[in-house]
């Protein structure tokens, strides 16, 4: 017991790949000061017990109480966090328009620092209180505001991949929303990398400095190409959107005639560490380049449903061997709920499935083999996107993260539909994804910390 601080007793669920769930009833998770799970016990394991009342008796268990289960904390792949002071709002117009009539003027009010703090503070608050451990996050182009985002999520406790946005071509943006030219946007994404490479080393779970060209419609070639070099150079992670809308789609077919996927292949962008955004256009050829190059796709099913034209065929990208997460895309996606997520990636896979227009005979309305059930959404969250950031979260196993919520099925607020004593785990495993509330999830955990005491 000695390099074990706490010990966790209680039902768990994680996932063992897409289609299989563990359930791991009455389990013991005991985590080292590192916040590491160090050994999971089952209750039939010879050691259970003798560890049980070391627990006990050196004051470092923590038992759930009946009605609470714990979940792995929750990996949010797309983030644009300036946006959340925008959530809820002008969804009814298309992507290019929303772009240029609220979301860059809103994104330019962050070159004030003391609003961004503002701003960021209260989303990093709501994200880990709805269950998510870790973030994947567009800044905006600020340098400074984008670190003071990376330093928030340091403070607070949260894992966060921070990306300052590049956007330098001057006949694409705003002259008061840009960065002022291609060699200023790649000095301050070098010394932001520095920065948050150094606040890293403060962090016990982790922040990172993430290369973010927002998209190429945005990015001029020779900041793309640099772009490409610094990604290579720190060896960090790479973000952006990829192939999202036909209009972007076709934008970049148009100047470049290629597919987004090979844009960003050719100037090193598509990387071990990547995770690129929507991906709803892909081409079997894009999905095998994706593969190849390690580079993952972060699903965001609710921002799809207004700005996509579309619903990915999020199914068969996987089983191309593609790696999938999960993206809220606050705020093309309004709810900062992973849950959400969840519940509207598997909504968007069913009527892809069966189709829309009624007109149309059954067998010609709809892409066969297209849903996925809530079990793979909940892969999709958790390692799926752990691995697509290529960090050891997303499972409630050895070698992993303490990252983790505790819902609690018996709040009064939210108390959830459970009538039978025996109800089987795997009923209430789908109700806790399908049902549970930002009231349900009683504490978060993020490597071994407890963040919302
Ligand atoms: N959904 C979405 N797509 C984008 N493409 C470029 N920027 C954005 C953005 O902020 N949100």
């Amino acid at each position: 017991m000695e390099n074990i601080v706490k010990v966790f007793k209680g039902t768990g669920f994680s996932s063992l790949s897409a289609q299989e769930i563990e359930i791991l009833e009455n389990h013991l998770f005991c985590i080292d000061g590192k916040g590491m799970i160090v050994k999971r016990l089952a209750p039939s394991d010879s050691s259970y017990q003798s560890t049980l009342q070391a627990a006990k008796d050196e004051q470092k268990l923590i038992e759930l109480k009946e009605g609470q289960y714990l979940l792995p904390g929750f990996i949010d792949l797309h983030i644009h966090a300036p946006q959340w002071a925008q959530s809820g709002t002008a969804l009814d117009i298309p992507l290019y328009q929303w772009l240029n009539t609220y979301t860059f003027p809103l994104e330019a009010k962050f070159e004030d620092t003391a609003f961004a703090k503002k701003v960021y503070a209260h989303l990093v608050d709501t994200l880990l209180a709805n269950g998510t451990t870790t973030g994947l996050y567009f800044a905006t182009v600020h340098e400074e505001a984008s670190y003071l985002l990376a330093d928030i999520c340091a403070r607070k406790g949260q894992r966060g991949l921070v990306g300052k946005v590049v956007m330098d071509d001057a006949e694409q943006n705003p002259a008061d929303y840009r960065d002022e030219d291609t060699e200023s946007a790649l000095a301050d994404t070098e010394r932001f990398i520095q920065r948050v490479k150094a606040l890293q080393a403060e962090t016990v779970q982790g922040v990172y400095p993430v290369v973010t060209p927002r998209f190429v419609p945005c990015c001029t070639d020779e900041a793309l190409a640099g772009l490409g070099k610094l990604a290579e150079k720190y060896d960090v992670h790479v973000t952006s959107h990829c192939s999202e809308s036909d209009w972007e789609h076709g934008y970049v077919k148009e100047r470049f005639g290629k597919h987004d996927t090979q844009v960003l292949n050719d100037f090193g962008l598509l990387r071990d560490k990547s995770v690129m955004a929507h991906c709803n256009f892909l081409s079997d050829a894009d999905a095998a380049t994706f593969k190849e190059t390690g580079t993952a796709i972060a699903h965001c099913p609710i921002s799809n449903a207004y700005f996509a034209n579309s619903v990915i065929p999020i199914k068969q990208f996987h089983e191309q061997g593609v790696e999938v997460g999960l993206g809220t895309d606050l705020s093309g996606g309004y709810d900062p709920s992973v849950y959400s997520a969840i519940r509207q990636a598997v909504i968007s896979s069913r009527m892809l499935e069966d189709g829309v227009d009624t007109k149309k005979a059954p067998e010609e309305r709809g892409t066969d083999h297209s849903r996925i059930t809530v079990k793979e959404a909940f892969y999709f969250a958790t390692v799926g996107g752990g691995e697509s950031v290529r960090l050891p979260i997303g499972r409630l196993a050895e070698q992993y993260a303490f990252d983790a919520q505790v819902i609690d099925t018996t709040v009064a607020q939210a108390s959830m539909p459970i009538f039978d004593e025996n109800e089987p785990l795997e009923d209430i495993f789908q109700k806790l994804l399908y049902l549970t509330k930002r009231e349900n999830i009683v504490s978060v955990w993020v490597q071994g910390k407890q963040i919302n005491e």
